[in-house]
């Protein structure tokens, strides 16, 4: 009987699910699948290891399947396929770590608590990574569960990267840069070295682009700078959070629009982004797909900033050898990579159409200053990996 590890990873727009055995040095995979297109034309599947389809669902858009409902489903589905294994822990992404979590923890009641208090600094995630926690915790209290943050990977950042220009009492609160998908960067990170020249490579950018997207500037295995902020609506155009924004037109929209927190956070958060300017779709092959000027306009506004981004963070590692992508669009989308890469010629990426079309790994010309990537992410294996070490350290 094999010894299992599940891991959950709630993002904004989907749930992903993987179980890892935890015997082999790394784990290894069982089964995976995940419930994608959240709120909006949801869609389910499973896989085993071998890829083979063992599950399969879908939900029309009038649904708006929600992160609890895919949550159950996804419970129901596991348990009618345990099969031969024993499950001796659950690690779950968990968006936002604050200041006191700086690697991944052990569930207990006080750890809770104080995840739950970080809740109004990811509200499109937080809860949704909570909420499988508790229900875990009242069922299987004698099951651990480890919670492994998004925003341990960047606590290695120079002190400069995560400071706000503010008062000292207001940084002292907390107020601060923290980043994001640092699960995700820190994978990447991992993997770099599997690839010469990117071990080599003195700077990488990373580019994690999906329904959230950030980009990273990583340097000896660690994260140096990132585009995501306080919370994980700062940075890059998103699916329908905003992204960089002067803190002027919040006191503006205050003011003039009498808008309350609330309305500013659903405006910010869930009305903006590639939604809010195309007013059509905050997915972005829906875009691609339209001939509307308003989804061509919000792709544009999305790969202009990415190209303002990458330059902003080059210059935090003084120059950079290689540019990745990852995550839902980057990995998947060929045209938005060279849209990217032509961004960032200046940078000396230069493309190698056919390489991006078959989705890399390498896709720049032998020659290209930059190299550019195209490497998956898997934030399940790095929650994996962290589980076991927690569970472990605590035997
Ligand atoms: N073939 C594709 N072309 C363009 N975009 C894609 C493609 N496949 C997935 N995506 C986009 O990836 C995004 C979801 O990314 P993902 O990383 O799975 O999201 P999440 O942030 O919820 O984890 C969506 O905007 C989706 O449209
Ligand atoms: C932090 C974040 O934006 O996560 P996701 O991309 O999964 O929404
Ligand atoms: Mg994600």
């Amino acid at each position: 009987m094999a010894d299992l590890i599940l891991v959950l990873n709630a993002g904004s727009s989907s749930i992903k699910f993987r179980a890892f055995d935890a015997g082999p040095a790394e784990p290894e995979l069982v089964l995976h699948g995940q419930v994608e297109g959240l709120y909006n034309a949801a869609k389910f599947s499973a896989k085993d290891a071998g890829g083979a389809l063992i599950g399969e669902r879908r939900w029309e858009p009038d649904v708006a399947l929600g992160h609890q409902e895919a949550t159950d489903y996804i419970g129901d589905f596991l348990r009618s396929h345990r099969a031969d294994h024993r499950l001796v822990a659950v690690g779950h992404r968990v968006v936002h770590g604050g200041v006191q979590f700086t690697e991944a923890a052990r569930v207990t009641p006080t750890v809770i608590a104080a995840l739950d208090r970080l809740t109004p600094l990811a509200p499109l995630h937080q809860p949704h990574n909570l909420a499988p926690i508790r229900t875990l915790a009242e069922a299987r209290p004698d099951l651990p569960q480890v919670a492994c943050f998004d925003t341990a990977f960047h606590r290695a950042q120079p002190e400069v990267a995560q400071a706000y220009a503010l008062p000292d009492s207001i940084t002292r609160l907390g107020v601060r840069r923290y980043g994001f998908h640092g699960l995700s960067y820190e994978y990447i990170a991992s993997v770099l070295p599997a690839y010469p020249e990117l071990g080599a490579a003195r700077a990488t950018l990373a580019a994690h682009l999906g329904n959230g997207s950030s980009l990273c500037a990583l340097a000896g295995g660690r994260s140096v700078a990132s585009t995501m902020g306080f919370t994980a609506v700062d940075g890059l155009p998103m699916g329908t959070r905003c992204g960089n924004l002067d803190p002027g037109v919040v006191l503006f929209l205050m003011d003039h629009l009498k808008m309350d927190a609330r309305a500013i956070e659903r405006l910010i958060y869930k009305e903006s982004g590639l939604l809010g300017v195309s007013g059509i779709s905050s997915d972005m092959r829906t875009l691609l797909d339209s001939d509307d000027a308003r989804a061509r306009f919000a792709v544009d506004l999305f790969v202009y900033r990415i190209g303002r981004e990458l330059g902003s963070l080059a210059a935090a590692t003084e120059g950079a050898d290689a540019l990745v992508f990852t995550a839902g669009i980057g990995e998947h989308s060929a045209l938005i990579r060279e849209r990217v890469c032509r961004a960032a010629r200046w940078l000396g990426v230069e493309l190698e159409p056919a390489a991006n079309a078959a989705g890399g790994p390498r896709i720049s010309t032998a020659r290209s200053k930059v190299s550019a990537w195209v490497l998956p992410t898997n934030e399940e294996l790095m929650i994996a990996r962290h589980t076991r070490a927690v569970v472990r350290t605590a035997a």
